[in-house]
């Protein structure tokens, strides 16, 4: 299988720490990855190397085979590689649909001419809307965002960094501070809404990871201790001892 996304030997260090102590990492064109591991391990710091937002002290990151590692989160953005959460941002005041709409201007302006000749046809505003509509938002088109439940503004998020039309999205903590039925519907909606992309995602609850990913990553202590398939990682005895524990048993 081809690695869309490619980390080889990556280091991070701030001061005289090493926190991330030479990173490999494989993830496969239109694979669902979860990086986990426990606190502190350097799943955030990796992210925002990944990402652009943190510079590499050594090692290379590739996305389809060009370098990320040294370019802005912008550049990175515009080669095809979102961050939720993070890049993208709500503005309070305007609405789910203005939202939306601005999100999606924002790429068509960016877009090549032969993209934008193809998508002639397509209105940004009935993008927007059906944005809204693919994370359950239609109803709430009009609502200022800030208005929005906090489950609702997370898949305003999602419909964001979807906007942009990323093939590898980085999901960062999807589910935190959801109720298990919240979690339960925001991981439905993330399988469906990036069906054909290729997603990285760190996320603490095991629960959500096992029904999500594809793959697994573990992280420990800076380093990639393990990566396979979810039931691999749970059966690992060196993943159930440095991280899984107890949460595998139960
Ligand atoms: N800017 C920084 N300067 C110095 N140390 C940092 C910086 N950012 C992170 N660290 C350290 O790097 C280590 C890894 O942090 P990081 O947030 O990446 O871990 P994590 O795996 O995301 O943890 P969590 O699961 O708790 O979010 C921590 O010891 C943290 O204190």
């Amino acid at each position: 299988m081809t690695a869309t996304l490619e980390l080889k030997g990556v280091v991070k260090r701030f001061g005289p720490a090493e926190i991330i102590r030479g990173v490999d990492l494989r993830v496969l064109r239109g694979e669902r990855h979860a990086l986990i591991g426990p606190n502190g391990a350097g799943k955030s710091t990796l992210f925002h190397l990944v990402s652009g937002h943190l510079r590499l002290s050594g090692g290379e990151i590739r996305l389809g085979g060009t370098r990320l590692d040294g370019r802005s989160p912008a550049a990175i953005a515009r080669l095809g590689l979102a961050r939720s959460f993070q890049i993208t941002s709500i503005f309070g005041g305007m609405s789910v649909f203005e939202n939306l709409r601005l999100a999606v201007l924002a790429r068509r302006r960016r877009a090549t001419v032969a993209w934008r000749l193809a998508s002639a046809m397509t209105d940004a505003a009935e993008e927007a809307v059906a944005r809204a509509e693919a994370v359950r938002l239609r109803p709430r088109l009009d609502t200022p965002a800030a208005d929005l439940a906090y489950a609702e503004q997370r898949a305003l998020e999602l419909a964001l960094t979807l906007a942009l039309d990323p093939g590898v999205v980085l999901l960062d903590e999807p589910t935190a501070g959801m109720s298990a039925e919240e979690a339960a519907a925001t991981v439905d909606l993330i399988r469906r809404t990036t069906e054909g992309r290729t997603l990285l995602v760190v996320e603490h609850d095991m629960d959500i990871v096992f029904r999500l990913c594809d793959r697994i990553s573990v992280l420990v202590n800076g380093r990639v201790v393990a990566t396979d398939a979810p039931a691999a990682i749970a059966s690992n005895p060196d993943v159930r001892t440095a991280y899984l524990g107890d949460a595998v048993d139960a």
